[in-house]
C-alpha cells in the first residue's frame, strides 16, 4: 500500500525539483511492474501543462537511462496518447481515426517507442489544452534476458495526465458551443471530484467511475492497482482565491485516498512453447538429414528432441493450470 506524501513547492521551484521530489518515485515504479499515474489539476493558466511537460521529459529521460544501465533485462516500451474533449475520446497518434469507443480500455494505437520524446511531441498540446484532458501512456514490459525466469515478465503503464482547467466546473455563464463544452468538462471534472471524495470518505459507497470518460479511463489509477501522484497547481493572485481554495479542497480529499498497487507479472509460457516447438522441428529435420546417420549422432539428437518435447508438455500442462 502506498500513501501520498505531501510536498509544497514555491513559485520559484524548478520543474526538475517538482519531478525529483514529487513524481520521480511514482514514475519509476512502472519499471518494476507497478502501474503509475501522475496528473496535474488546477485552474487554467496555473501551470499544469508547463509542469506536466517537464515531468514527462524528466520521467522519459530517467526511464531510458534505467533501461540502458540494466543490460540483464529486455525492455519493450509502447507509447499511446489520447485526448478527451466534449466527452469524446480522440487518439492523439491517429487523429483521423475518429472518436474511440471506450470499453474497459480504449482501443488506442500503440507505437513501439523508438524515440519517445519525439512520439510524445506528436501528441503535443493544442489550443484546446485548457478545455480538454490529455493522457500520454507509456507501457513498459521487461523480462530477464538469460534465465528460466524469462518465462515471467513485468508489465506496467505510466499515465501522464494534463487535465482541463478546473475552473470549468463553476463556469455557468456560457452559452452555445461553450456551454456544451463547459458541461462536458464539468461532467468529467465533477465526476473526478466525486470519485476522489467518495474514495477518501473511507466508507463503502458507490464510486461513479462510469459517469465520465475521464474517470472510466483513470479508474485503476484513482482507486485501484496503481501508484498515483497528483500535482495541484494554484495561482498566488488574490482574484483567484476561490479557485485556489477549490483546488486545495480537491488536494485534501485526494491525499486521503489509499491505493493498493501490485506488481503485474505476465507469464509468457506460450512464447517459450513456440520456441521449443521450433527447436523440436529443427531437430527432426536434422535427424532425417544424411549427415546425422551415425548411431551416436542419432542418439544425441533423439535424446535432445525427447527432452524438448518433455519441456513443451510440462509447460503446456503448467499453463492450463494457471
Ligand atoms: N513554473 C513556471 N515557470 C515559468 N513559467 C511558467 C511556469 N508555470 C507556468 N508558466 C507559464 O505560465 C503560462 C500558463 O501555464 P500553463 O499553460 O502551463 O497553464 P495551464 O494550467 O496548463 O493552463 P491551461 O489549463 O489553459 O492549459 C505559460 O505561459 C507557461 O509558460
Amino acid at each position: 500500500m502506498y500513501i501520498f506524501t505531501d510536498n509544497v513547492f514555491a513559485p520559484t521551484s524548478s520543474t526538475k525539483k517538482v519531478y525529483e521530489e514529487g513524481a520521480k518515485d511514482v514514475a519509476l515504479s512502472s519499471l518494476s511492474g507497478i502501474n503509475a499515474t501522475i496528473f496535474a489539476y488546477g485552474q487554467t493558466g496555473s501551470g499544469k501543462t508547463f509542469t506536466m511537460r517537464g515531468i514527462t521529459e524528466n520521467a522519459i529521460r530517467d526511464i531510458y537511462e534505467y533501461t540502458k544501465n540494466t543490460p540483464e533485462r529486455d525492455f519493450t516500451m509502447k507509447v499511446s496518447g489520447l485526448e478527451i474533449y466534449n466527452e469524446t475520446v480522440i487518439d492523439l497518434l491517429n487523429r483521423d481515426s475518429g472518436p474511440l469507443r471506450i470499453l474497459d480500455d480504449p482501443e488506442l494505437v500503440e507505437e513501439v517507442a523508438k524515440d519517445v520524446q519525439r512520439q510524445v511531441g506528436r501528441t503535443s498540446l493544442n489550443d484546446k489544452s485548457s478545455r480538454s484532458h490529455q493522457i500520454i501512456r507509456l507501457t513498459i514490459q521487461s523480462s530477464l534476458r538469460e534465465s528460466p525466469g524469462h518465462m515471467k515478465s513485468f508489465i506496467a503503464s505510466l499515465n501522464l495526465v494534463d487535465l482541463a482547467g478546473s475552473e470549468r466546473i463553476s463556469q455557468a455563464n456560457t452559452s452555445g458551443a461553450r456551454l456544451k463544452e463547459g458541461s462536458h468538462i464539468n461532467r468529467s471534472l465533477l465526476t473526478l471530484a466525486t470519485v476522489i471524495r467518495n474514495l477518501s470518505s473511507g466508507r463503502p459507497c458507490h464510486i461513479p467511475y462510469r459517469d465520465s470518460k475521464l474517470t472510466r479511463i483513470l479508474q485503476s489509477s484513482l482507486g485501484g492497482n496503481a501508484r498515483t501522484a497528483i500535482i495541484c497547481t494554484i495561482s498566488p493572485a488574490l482574484s483567484q482565491v476561490e479557485q485556489t481554495r477549490n483546488t486545495l479542497i480537491f488536494a485534501t480529499s485526494a491525499k486521503e485516498v489509499i491505493n493498493n498497487a501490485q506488481v503485474n507479472m505476465v507469464h509468457s509460457e506460450k512464447k517459450l512453447v513456440r520456441q521449443l516447438q521450433m527447436q523440436v522441428a529443427r531437430l527432426e529435420e536434422e535427424l532425417q538429414s544424411p549427415e546425422s546417420s551415425s548411431t551416436s549422432c542419432l542418439r544425441t539428437l533423439l535424446s535432445e528432441k525427447e527432452f524438448k518435447v518433455l519441456q513443451v508438455i510440462t509447460l503446456q500442462s503448467y499453463s492450463s493450470q494457471q
